[in-house]
């Protein structure tokens, strides 16, 4: 199988052309290849495969196996992937996603390189029956207490197609997020586990977070997080509608729109290419 690894703000995945290629067992394939060991090494597998109606289509799978709904950071990177290999020569493209379908717009050098891509990542959902989590299904959870290993710790709750549980820290290099981020993942409030973003507020503009992912562990970055984190800022008062985010991998500029949608902005990284034996 050919394969090309790529990161967003080193958020990396095995991407494979499903244009060319035909993989029966993906959840499989993912747990592979992520194998930071005895494979290639990264967060997952992302699958590009044609569209009956979008540009292209992406399916994500975590590290794990698991089947993701979304990936900010991946979105970015397809978008790349087709424009360069003139799959799809557009700046401005459609990708479906298990979150529905995304524009994204691309912002290629006078040479046709693309390092920088904007992605519409549609509007949060924001009550607990959508995210999906354990409670009152029309109610939102904005700063509500939960106990996690003795702990209390408070939540901002949304789901960007896939879910996330956003916690503000005084101090996120000093804290155990490889200790309690896989307990938080598959705490009794989150019925398909969660992403968890632990966040330090910088200034109404900036902040900082460190990711525990869903499926993957603690990771360099996380774009449907960091879209995330921005409406967990407006909804919390804690930061404004446009912020950039320091990620432990690099920079998103996020922008939660009046009108609804989170549009996310960030870069995307082609590292080598190569073959895997199935
Ligand atoms: N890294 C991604 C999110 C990947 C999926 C996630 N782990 C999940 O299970 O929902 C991003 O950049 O958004």
């Amino acid at each position: 199988m050919k394969f090309t690894k790529m990161h967003g703000a080193g958020n990396d995945y095995v991407y494979v052309n499903g244009f060319e290629e035909t993989i029966d067992n993906p959840e499989e394939l993912a747990v592979r290849v992520s194998d930071r060991h005895f494979g290639i090494g990264s967060d997952g597998l992302i699958l590009i495969l044609p569209s009956d109606r979008a540009d292209v289509r992406m399916r994500i799978f975590n590290a794990d196996g698991s089947e993701a709904e979304m990936c900010g950071n991946g979105v970015r990177c397809v978008a790349k992937f087709v424009y360069e290999r003139g799959l799809v020569r557009k700046e401005r493209l459609i990708i479906e996603t298990g979150a529905g379908l995304l524009p994204v717009e691309l912002f290629p050098d006078a040479g046709g390189r693309v390092d920088r891509v904007r992605v519409g990542m549609g509007e949060p959902r924001l009550t607990r029956g959508e995210i999906p989590m354990a409670g009152p299904a029309d109610e939102r959870a904005v700063d509500i207490p939960f106990e996690v290993a003795g702990r209390t710790l408070r939540a901002t709750c949304v789901s960007m197609g896939n879910p996330h549980c956003v916690i503000y820290v005084d101090d996120v290099d000093a804290f155990p997020v490889a200790e309690l981020g896989p307990q938080i993942e598959r705490h009794p409030l989150f019925p398909q586990r969660t992403n968890v973003e632990f966040v330090q507020v910088l200034s109404q503009g900036e902040v900082r977070q460190r990711t525990w992912e869903r499926g993957a562990g603690e990771t360099l970055a996380c774009g449907t997080g960091a879209a995330a984190v921005t409406v967990a800022g407006v909804l919390t008062g804690r930061s404004g509608r446009r912020i950039v985010n320091h990620l432990a991998g690099g920079d998103l500029v996020l922008e939660w729109l009046e009108a609804g949608p989170v549009l996310m902005t960030g870069p995307a990284t082609e590292v080598f290419s190569g073959e895997f034996p199935l």
